[in-house]
């Protein structure tokens, strides 16, 4: 198998243009089948729109698409029946229950009368949704909700999921369930693609790509990610950590400084060979002990990586972990 037949997405310098605005600019987003990719970055990035045209719901103004092998939006309809796509509104039909939207979701595949019954015993038993078979999907909380969108997504067994923002609504513990229930499915083979604001849920992807503006600012796995950041991070104890917030804010030695609690935590380039040294220079009321160094956190690459670029018609400064 050549190594691009083991991709379940491959798109090569993808743009999309609506009018004045470039949404999504030459990007370039290769999947793994059987991995978690995610796609993390603010409101309005462009993630939707880039998850658009690798459905072939919309098409790119430039560059091509290949997915499961098929090259997209040619042959969108030979994709449609091996692709799940999870909106980030739930598309369910209120006035129908559990069982219900299920049925219908499997009529549209045109399963037959028993692969139907035995698809939907199956997912309500997997999403734990057996107690709410007969319930109004109106009716539902926000995490069964979910599990009742995750289970029309899957009922077609998709070798490729797409899933945007599956967990706006929910609590911790069935977003915890959930990334479980994802990874059940990538164990058996199902490449997933998934936009988060999360970032405990970027953690636990296989990629990550973190987009701004359109462009990918940084890719790879987290952890490779983490390893390369371009700063230190420190955390300061003090009593004054407003002010020794907007003193240091204005240092372009600093990529960031903001508070948590009682420490302020501080992003320092790595062009400073001793940062401990540099902030008791910078500040004279600090001593080694208001100090320390700690661990990276995918936030601190977010902001690393994020709001370098104030104008929309900045190059791609991508970060390639
Ligand atoms: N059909 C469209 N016509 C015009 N502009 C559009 C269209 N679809 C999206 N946009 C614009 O493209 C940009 C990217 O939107 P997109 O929905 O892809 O962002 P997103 O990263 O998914 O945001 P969010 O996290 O809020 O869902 C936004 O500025 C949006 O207003």
């Amino acid at each position: 198998m050549s190594p691009s037949s083991q991709l379940a997405i491959d798109a090569r310098g993808i743009s999309k243009q609506f009018g004045q605005l470039e949404a999504v600019s030459n990007l370039n987003l290769q999947v793994q089948q059987g991995h978690i990719y995610g796609f993390l970055g603010p409101n309005g990035c462009g993630k939707s729109t880039t998850i658009r045209m690798l459905t072939g719901l919309m098409t790119p103004t430039h560059g091509t698409i290949t997915c499961l092998g098929l090259s997209i939006p040619q042959q969108a309809e030979q994709l449609r029946s091996r692709i799940g796509y999870m909106t980030q509104k739930f598309s369910l039909y209120d006035d129908l229950t559990v069982k219900e939207n299920l049925r219908f979701i499997a009529d549209i595949y045109g399963l037959s009368p028993n692969a139907c019954k035995r698809k939907i015993d199956q997912l309500q038993s997997t999403y734990n949704l057996v107690p709410q078979t007969n319930q109004l999907a109106a009716t539902l909380s926000g995490g069964q909700k979910q599990r009742l969108a995750l289970a029309c997504a899957c009922i077609n067994n998709p070798e490729l999921l797409f899933l945007d923002e599956p967990t706006s609504a929910v609590d911790p513990q069935n977003r915890r369930d959930f990334w479980e229930q994802l990874f059940d499915l990538s164990e058996q083979g199902t490449s997933i693609l998934v936009t988060t604001h999360y970032m405990d849920e970027a953690e636990r992807c296989h990629q990550l790509a973190i987009m701004e503006q359109g462009h990918i600012r940084a890719n790879g796995n987290p952890q490779a990610l983490l390893a390369k950041m371009e700063v230190n991070v420190l955390e300061i104890t003090a009593n004054n950590l407003r002010q020794l917030k907007s003193q240091l804010s204005q240092l372009s030695q600093v990529r960031s400084a903001a508070q948590l609690g009682d420490r302020l935590r501080v992003l320092i380039t790595k062009e400073i060979n001793d940062p401990t040294q540099w902030l008791k220079q910078q500040c004279s009321t600090l001593d080694e002990r208001n100090i320390s160094h700690v661990n990276a956190s995918l936030e601190d690459l977010f902001v690393t990586v994020t709001g370098k670029h104030p104008h929309n018609a900045g190059a791609p400064d991508d970060t390639h972990g």
